[in-house]
């Protein structure tokens, strides 16, 4: 998947020539690059003057003869989209210190194995954190006021056939539970109290410097909702964690929106809640097995999808770039780290 077309001279970043005077590459840092071949991003271009960059999709040995042949003395690695990090690669690369993260979500990463060794991560969340809340606020307001479905009446030429459209529900003074407020949550709930909307909460902990309700688990937090905003990572603990309770919880005019992984809902549950109209509507940008959707999705009005682009925009993958060319070259002197992922 291409995820961003964008040249690199077109890139306004910020990074300025090699200012260390670093002079060849053997005396630039070290930094080895795992990507899945198709994806193909201009990082490489960009940050190539500044660090001495191994990436094995550039080379015809197999992945792991060049892993345990180059990679050994590697202390910093840069994961670019979804490229699996397993325990077996993390095994070939006994110096690694650090890994980079170029999306929010890290559930392509073995983050426990990382939390065993001692790797620190850093991901992405910070600099994607606008466009995946103007994201998922614009799916809520979609299934709320049916845009989409507005839309396709228009298309199918049945407003003169059919005569007025339905009439949609309205944003002010409704309850919306937000799953997860790192910095992706936040921002949707700034944008939708601006809506009128009251906020709530559940996170892995109780955040004091913030003014809405808090609820220690989702079914609570359901139960006080219209709608449920998912912006959590997929951990082992989150999998599923919108099921069949949380859905009966949620009721029948509930409406869950969906940006952060497909797997935080159980995916054929949901499909039954809204064939049965157990619950009200739903906003999915991601799903349990990508590229593949439900098909029974496809003929409900009631249900808006996007194919994984939430966080998605030329200026997003221009803040992300500038994240992990910052935290990289923290790293490298010893400088605290711009963005840190907690692992549990
Ligand atoms: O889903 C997008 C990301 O995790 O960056």
């Amino acid at each position: 998947m291409e995820r961003n077309n964008a040249n690199p001279q077109d890139l306004p970043m910020a990074v300025e020539a090699n200012q260390e005077g670093l002079q060849s590459n053997e005396d630039l840092h070290l930094v080895l690059v795992l990507r899945l071949p198709s994806f193909n991003l201009p990082l490489n271009d960009i940050l190539r003057p500044h660090f001495h960059l191994l990436d094995p999709a550039d080379s015809p040995e197999p992945a792991c003869s060049f892993l345990s042949n180059h990679a050994q003395s590697v202390r910093a690695l840069i994961c670019v989209g979804y490229a699996p990090v397993t325990a077996e690669t993390l095994n070939l690369l006994p110096s690694l210190e650090l890994i980079v993260a170029s999306s929010a979500g890290v559930d392509h990463i073995d983050i426990q194995e990382c939390r065993r060794r001692g790797i620190i991560m850093t991901n992405a969340s910070t600099a994607f954190a606008e466009d995946a809340a103007d994201y998922a606020v614009a799916l809520l307001i979609d299934v709320w006021r049916r845009i989409s479905a507005a839309d396709r009446f228009l298309h199918a030429g049945l407003w003169p056939v059919k005569g007025d459209y339905p009439l949609a529900s309205k944003l002010r003074g409704k309850r919306v539970g937000v799953v997860g407020l790192g910095s992706i949550g936040f921002e949707v709930s700034k944008r939708l109290e601006a809506f009128g909307c009251s906020i709530a909460y559940n996170s892995r902990m109780e955040k004091p410097s913030v003014p809405f309700p808090y609820y220690a688990n989702v079914l609570d937090l359901a139960a006080h909702s219209d709608a449920l905003v998912l912006c959590c990572s997929l951990t082992e603990q989150t999998r599923h964690i919108i099921n069949k309770d949380v859905m009966t919880a949620l009721g029948k005019k509930g409406v869950i929106i969906n940006v952060g992984r497909g797997g935080l809902i159980d995916e054929k549950e949901l499909v039954q809640f809204l064939s049965r109209g157990d619950i009200g509507g739903a906003g999915l940008d991601v799903f349990e097995n990508e590229p593949d959707v439900p098909r029974e999705l496809f003929e409900l009005d009631n249900v808006v999808l996007s194919p994984h682009r939430a966080v998605a925009t030329p200026e997003s993958f221009e803040a992300v770039f500038q994240l992990i060319f910052t935290n990289l070259k923290a790293f490298f002197s010893n400088k605290p780290l711009q963005s840190v992922y907690q692992i549990e």
